[in-house]
């Protein structure tokens, strides 16, 4: 079933001379997907996941989330349907720091007037996964990058989301948290969740089950695993970006 759908979606930045980050981008995302979208820096991969996330608007295009045309909604029931649907991994929604990291992760769920109890079964279930135990108590400012990343990773699943997207949520983490997380994601996606992640990992995106490599605002290919070991598709991963950077050159 499809969950997301962009079709024909087109985006630029008023002060950027009109130039069109997102060029021309359809692509259908289907609930159960685990999708990387890879590309170089400036080809407009945070803007798309922006615009996927009803944070900002393009300029062309329409985006149905579960068949729900969010460029028609307006702001207030876009942080409505946010909440209901989404859950965000990302550095620009960062933890507030005037509650510590316990109340930032039930957060969400307390807009939703979820009791306290099945609150605190879920944290119990996902803090030693994500290793922040020790964290609940402390304020984000007290904490590092790569902690607060899992904290916001724990604010994003703990509301057990229809689609998690994710904004390079391995950057800030040494190779071993890098790893939990992405085992996390794959456990969630196992039980049914759909997640898109922006990386520039091509080992964070072996992980998933298809990768988009876009360039200059464009879908320029998509690489699905398939049969494929993990090892196998990170290697197509790399020779993939081997690719993309040699056209044009
Ligand atoms: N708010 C903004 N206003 C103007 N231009 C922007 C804005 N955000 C992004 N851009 C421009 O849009 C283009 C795509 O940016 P975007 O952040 O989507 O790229 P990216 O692929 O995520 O890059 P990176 O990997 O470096 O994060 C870049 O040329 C960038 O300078």
């Amino acid at each position: 079933m499809a969950l997301l759908e962009l079709t024909h979606v087109q985006k630029s930045y008023s002060d950027s001379q009109n130039k069109r980050v997102l060029q021309d981008i359809s692509l259908t995302i289907n609930q159960g997907d685990y999708v990387a979208i890879m590309g170089e820096s400036g080809a407009g991969k945070t803007t798309l996941l922006n615009i996927m996330a009803t944070l900002d608007n393009p300029i062309e295009g329409s985006i149905k989330l579960n068949g729900v045309e969010t460029t028609d909604l307006s702001d207030g029931k876009k942080a409505v349907f946010r909440r209901e649907n989404l859950g965000f991994i990302f550095q620009s929604f960062d933890l507030l720091d005037i509650f510590n990291n316990r109340d930032n992760i039930y957060l969400p769920l307390v807009l939703t007037k979820a009791p306290k109890a099945e609150m605190d079964s879920r944290l119990n279930e996902l803090a030693p996964r994500l290793g922040i135990q020790e964290l609940l108590d402390k304020y984000p400012s007290q904490i590092s990058g790569g902690q607060r990343q899992r904290v916001t990773a724990a604010r994003a699943l703990i509301t057990q989301p229809a689609l998690i997207l994710a904004d390079e949520p391995t950057g800030a983490l040494d190779s071993k948290t890098a790893q939990e997380m992405l085992s996390i994601f794959q456990d969630v996606n196992a039980a049914g969740q759909t997640i898109v992640m922006v990386t520039h990992s091509s080992l964070s995106a072996s992980y998933a089950k298809k990768t988009l490599f876009i360039k200059d605002g464009r879908i320029q290919t998509a690489l699905d695993r398939g049969e494929m070991t993990q090892e196998e598709y990170l290697s197509a991963i790399s020779n993939q970006l081997t690719e993309l950077t040699k056209v044009g050159e």
